[in-house]
């Protein structure tokens, strides 16, 4: 058994970006950038104005007052789209609306609330300083500046500063393809007619589901047999994928095939059991030189070395770092723990507040790694590490939440 940190430095080390492709923008929430959004344009392209009013030249109004207006000459109109063409001169006021150019010769806006209109002059009844209610060129952003790095994954709003960017397309890593193979005579399909010894197989499906929500484009392989020739033939469809994962036949059990099937002659693999609860019974290696991540069939043994192992691989290829910014997390613990062995400890825990905002991850009683409905509700992970000594409820502990994922707003 190696220690959790060296399986994972192991595997991450065989992994690096996959190449760019280039994607349109509608296309590309949660891709992760390969090449950083440049602007296209100046934002705004000219200086525009920020309310409905009048755009004057502050000097002429700067004695206004609410009880004694100054009178200016209306000479036109912009509008958002529709440019006025001439200079405001002294003495001169241009209609305005939100969004739309001021004017040459004018350099500020008055809002609309503060003036009245007839048909041939408007009377400004506030004075303003000179760049009042004006956003100038450039405001936001110049053409040519990084707006957005390398390596980022796009939320809704990098769509949008991208389109505001003018910028039809963008250049992001390829999607990794990872194929999911479960193992096991026992195991059926949901929906299936189940036989007398049968199960319904969760764990290719949960994986198939972590592996989409963190990017990645998900094939599932079905269900091998306890046989040699079933399993070849299955995980044959990893052909061409970037990894293949495996559930079950992971441990040394007399049906447990994986190992000796998949894994090319002559190579070593890289980890063969990790010092982890639930997890132990985890491989990485090559077959038929796809990387091969063989997790074990415990189903809460196979999501959590999914999150484990499989998330910071599927990170990695998207060209991000293996774990996501502004960890490590910590909590409260909400319940006293007995001392643990040499096994890092993955417990699954609820997730609460003290009154004053502190966070309490209180793990749950039954920890068996065969409790979907636990795992599911699990607001957290509590790790624990090797040779823990016990734990008072209250003593501060890292915990992994069970949130995120490749959609962001
Ligand atoms: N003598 C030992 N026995 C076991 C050890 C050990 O060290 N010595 N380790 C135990 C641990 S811990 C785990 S985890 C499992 C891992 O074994 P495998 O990876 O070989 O998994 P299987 O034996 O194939 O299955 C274990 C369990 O999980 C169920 N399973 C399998 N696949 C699925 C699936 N796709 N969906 C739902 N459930 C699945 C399977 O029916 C078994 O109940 O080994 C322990 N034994
Ligand atoms: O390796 Mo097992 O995963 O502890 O349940």
């Amino acid at each position: 058994m190696i220690p959790v940190a060296e399986a994972r430095a192991r595997i991450l080390a065989t992994f690096g970006p996959l190449p760019a492709e280039t994607v349109a923008l509608p296309d590309a929430l949660g891709r992760v950038l390969a090449e950083p959004v440049v602007a296209r344009l100046t934002q705004p392209p000219f200086d525009a104005a920020a309310m409905d009013g009048w755009a004057v030249r502050a000097d002429d109004i700067a004695r206004a007052q609410p009880g004694s207006p100054v009178a200016l000459r209306r000479i036109g109109e912009s509008a958002a789209g529709h440019a006025f063409a001439g200079t405001v001169g002294p003495g001169e006021a241009v209609r305005i609306f939100t969004g739309a150019p001021v004017p040459a010769g004018a350099d500020a806006v008055v809002m609309q609330e503060d003036c009245e209109a007839d048909d041939g002059h408007v009377r400004v009844g506030r004075a303003v300083a000179a760049g009042r209610f004006i956003r100038s060129a450039g405001f936001d952003f110049t053409a040519r500046q990084e707006l957005i790095p390398r390596g980022r994954r796009l939320t809704a709003r990098d769509v949008a500063l991208a389109a505001g960017a003018n910028i039809p397309w963008l250049s992001v890593h390829r999607r990794p393809r990872v194929a999911v193979l479960a193992t096991g005579d026992e195991i059926a399909l949901p929906g299936e007619p189940l036989g007398p010894s049968q199960i319904v197989s969760t764990n290719a499906l949960g994986l198939c589901a972590l592996a989409v929500a963190e990017g990645a484009i998900a094939l599932n392989l079905g269900i091998a047999r306890d046989t040699a020739e079933s399993l070849a033939a299955l995980a044959a469809g990893a052909a061409g994928c970037d990894l293949l994962v495996t559930t079950g036949g992971a441990a040394a059990g007399d049906y447990d095939l994986v190992r000796d099937v998949l894994a090319d002659k002559g190579v070593t693999l890289a980890v063969q059991s990790t010092a982890m609860r639930p997890g132990k019974a985890l491989m990485f290696g090559r077959a038929n030189g796809v990387p091969l991540l063989g997790l074990p069939g415990n189903p809460v043994s196979s999501g959590v070395t999914g999150l484990i192992f499989l998330r910071p691989i599927l990170r990695v290829l998207q060209g991000l770092p293996p774990d996501e910014p502004g960890g490590p997390h910590h909590a409260r613990l909400g319940a006293p723990l007995r001392a643990n062995d040499r096994r890092e400890d993955y417990l699954r825990a609820t997730l609460s507040r003290t009154a004053d905002g502190e966070l309490v991850a209180t793990p749950f009683p039954r920890q068996d790694s065969a409790i979907t409905s636990l795992y599911a509700r699990a607001d957290c992970l509590v790790v624990r590490p090797p040779h823990a000594p016990p734990a008072e409820a209250g003593e501060r502990v890292t915990i992994i939440p069970l949130s995120g994922g490749c959609l962001s707003v």
